[in-house]
């Protein structure tokens, strides 16, 4: 870790009267994996949310690379989840009409590689992910495992400097998340991407750097996690 990447300072959020986050301070360094635990409805979505920069704080700060985020349009944020994010969610949000080839390959293009490379980087990552066979089927034709591993590719094709996971393993049996973890933190490894994860599961967890716990909206000063 060579200092922080990304860091939030005061993030308090609410969703109408309801309070979700109440003042989180958190850092994630260079090629950090941070993994976000603590119970059901504790906050850790919203909180994966602002520091994408998909939702944004009611106060308080996300600073990516020095710049901050709270101060960006809605339009500049989402170009930066293009580009320098990668965002994987628990069910995979595939395009049902593309081809599993084509949704890996959408965020090259949409980022102005040619239709060639595109494909052909597509490819690798679905072989990376133990899908290659699935590479011209359409999500509807694929298990929701092969979904994910998909998924996971194209969060990761185009080199983000961040990869925010909220239950990226949620809808898998153990052997399929597991898979999927494994090869999402050799290639962030290889990579030297950051990820903020956010899980209930301690395997899951376990991949992690370092833990945060949140309670109650407020991160948990005892740091008593599930990670044992
Ligand atoms: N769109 C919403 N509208 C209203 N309240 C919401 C909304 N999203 C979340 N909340 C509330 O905000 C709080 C934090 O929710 P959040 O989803 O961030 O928690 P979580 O720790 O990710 O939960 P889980 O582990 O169950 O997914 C909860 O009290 C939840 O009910």
């Amino acid at each position: 870790m060579t200092g922080a990447l990304l860091s939030g300072t005061g993030i308090t959020k609410s969703y109408g009267a309801t309070p979700a986050l109440r003042g989180i301070d958190v850092t994630v360094g260079e090629g950090e994996i941070v993994a976000i635990t603590g119970p059901s409805g504790c906050g850790k979505s919203t909180l994966l949310h602002c520091l994408a920069g998909i939702l944004r704080a009611d106060e308080g700060s996300v600073v990516y690379r020095e710049q901050d985020l709270s101060l960006w349009s809605e339009a500049s944020r989402s170009r930066l989840r293009r580009t320098e994010f990668g965002v994987l969610f628990q069910f995979g949000q595939l395009v049902p009409e593309l081809t599993a080839a084509e949704n890996v390959a959408l965020p090259l293009l949409l980022a102005g590689s040619g239709r060639r490379d595109a494909r052909e980087a597509a490819l690798g990552w679905l072989a990376r992910f133990g899908v290659a066979d699935m590479a011209d089927k359409r999500p509807p034709a694929m298990s929701g495992g092969q979904q994910q591993r998909c998924a996971a590719a194209r969060a990761l094709v185009t080199g983000p400097r961040v990869i925010f996971a909220d239950e990226p393993t949620g809808a898998l049996d153990q052997l399929s998340g597991e898979q999927v973890m494994t090869a999402m933190v050799q290639a962030v490894r290889e990579q030297g991407s950051a990820v903020v994860l956010v899980t209930h599961e301690a395997p899951v967890a376990a991949y992690a750097d370092r833990e945060i716990v949140l309670r109650d909206g407020a991160i948990d000063p005892s740091g008593i996690g599930i990670v044992g």
